[in-house]
């Protein structure tokens, strides 16, 4: 049976530095893939280690299938065992001296079931991650994305009813890896199961998660689908680090609804999405993503004068590096055809719903 999780407002102290997890709350719905998506030392594999047992948490209530399996506070703390899991981690938990099918079949030895149940739990196993034809092979015979795939398969053979992944593609070369990346999501799906995947890599988080919790020095800064992560960035941190990698600076002249007008000096006024709470006077940070900038375009609202600094061909698409406000700032362009030459005077236009505008409380991550 698949299950819930509830993460209620966790925290863990190590013996020093600052909390590793600092309040995080979440709920992973049963049967939806959870992403948590962050920097290295964010407190994603933490979380992940609290929820299965292997780390005690200072604080916070964690409950899966509705049945808490660690509250300091009540003095409940569940051991991994009891927690009815699966796990896939980075390196590929795999007993080398045993065949495919011994390796699948080996969680379900101390299970109550008999040989022909077992048996076929394994094939279904093998099946779903597509090892069929490889059941008899010792596993040592098998390629990295191969291991992961029977690493993966021993962790659902027996239906747990939370599945916890952490960074299993990142050992992987980075054509398995896309392969895998595409696969596990379809058979995650086709088991049905509640899964929790942590990971630094934001393309993996994309395709996998029903929905994305982003992570930063222990909090979590925003949960939400793939789409409101990547069009309605909670702040500077998430837009930064889901790519919107260009930062405008300006003064909030007045606001209408969703939107209002900036002053970036010297008169040049534009629009932008008002993404947080800001009032007229204060100073705004604008996040604006590469592939939003159009190059030499003269329509729509945010029109202004550039100049191209420099190009990069990337194969499918262009790079470009344009100055906008004596800023360097960087364009995507889709297509084989480089179309601006390296010096031509031309004009940019900022789509008012691509400029994220946002406070200026605390560091910012473009610097
Ligand atoms: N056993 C430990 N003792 C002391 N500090 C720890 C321990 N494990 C993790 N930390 C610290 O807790 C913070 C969060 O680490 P964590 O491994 O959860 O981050 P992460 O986002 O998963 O990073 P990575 O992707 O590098 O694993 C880091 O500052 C780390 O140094």
């Amino acid at each position: 049976m698949t299950a819930t999780l509830d993460v209620t407002d966790l925290r863990k102290q190590f013996a020093i530095g600052r909390p590793a997890i600092d309040g995080v709350s979440f709920a992973v719905p049963a049967g939806e893939i959870v992403v948590l998506l962050g920097p290295s030392g964010c407190g994603k594999t933490t979380t992940l280690r609290c929820v299965a047992g292997l780390e005690h948490p200072t604080d916070g209530e964690i409950s899966i299938g509705g049945r808490v399996v660690s509250s300091p506070m009540r003095g409940i703390l569940v051991p991994p065992r009891s927690r009815d899991l699966g796990m896939v981690f980075q390196s590929y938990a795999v007993w080398p001296h045993m065949t495919v099918r011994q390796n699948v079949v080996y969680p379900l030895k101390h299970r109550k079931i008999t040989r022909t149940e077992a048996n076929r739990k394994v094939e279904e196993a093998l099946e779903l991650v597509g090892l069929s034809e490889y059941a008899d092979r010792p596993v040592v015979a098998l390629s990295g994305g191969q291991m992961q795939r029977v690493a993966l398969a021993r962790s659902i053979v027996y239906r747990p009813q939370l599945l916890l992944l952490d960074e299993p593609l990142s050992n992987l070369d980075a054509k398995l890896r896309l392969r895998l990346r595409d696969d596990l999501r379809v058979i995650l799906k086709q088991t049905g199961m509640t899964a929790l995947y942590v990971t630094h890599d934001q393309a993996e988080a994309v395709v996998l998660g029903d929905r994305i919790g982003v992570m930063r020095n222990g909090k979590l800064l925003q949960m939400g689908t793939p789409d409101e992560i990547y069009n309605r960035p909670a702040d500077l941190f998430v837009a930064n680090f889901t790519g919107a990698t260009n930062e405008l600076v300006g003064t909030l002249v007045s606001r209408s609804g969703e939107f209002g007008v900036v002053d970036f000096g010297d008169g040049r006024r534009g629009e932008a999405a008002l993404l947080q709470s800001l009032s007229p006077g204060e100073k705004v940070r604008i996040a604006l993503r590469p592939e939003n900038i159009g190059i030499g375009k003269q329509d729509g609202a945010n029109i202004f004068p550039a100049r191209v600094l420099d190009r990069r061909y990337q194969g499918t698409q262009t790079v470009y590096a344009i100055d906008l406000f004596g800023l360097r700032l960087e364009a995507l362009e889709l297509g084989t055809a480089a179309r601006h030459q390296v010096g031509a005077e031309t004009q940019v236009s900022l789509p008012r719903e691509a400029c994220w505008a946002y406070g200026d409380s605390g560091p910012s991550p473009y610097e």
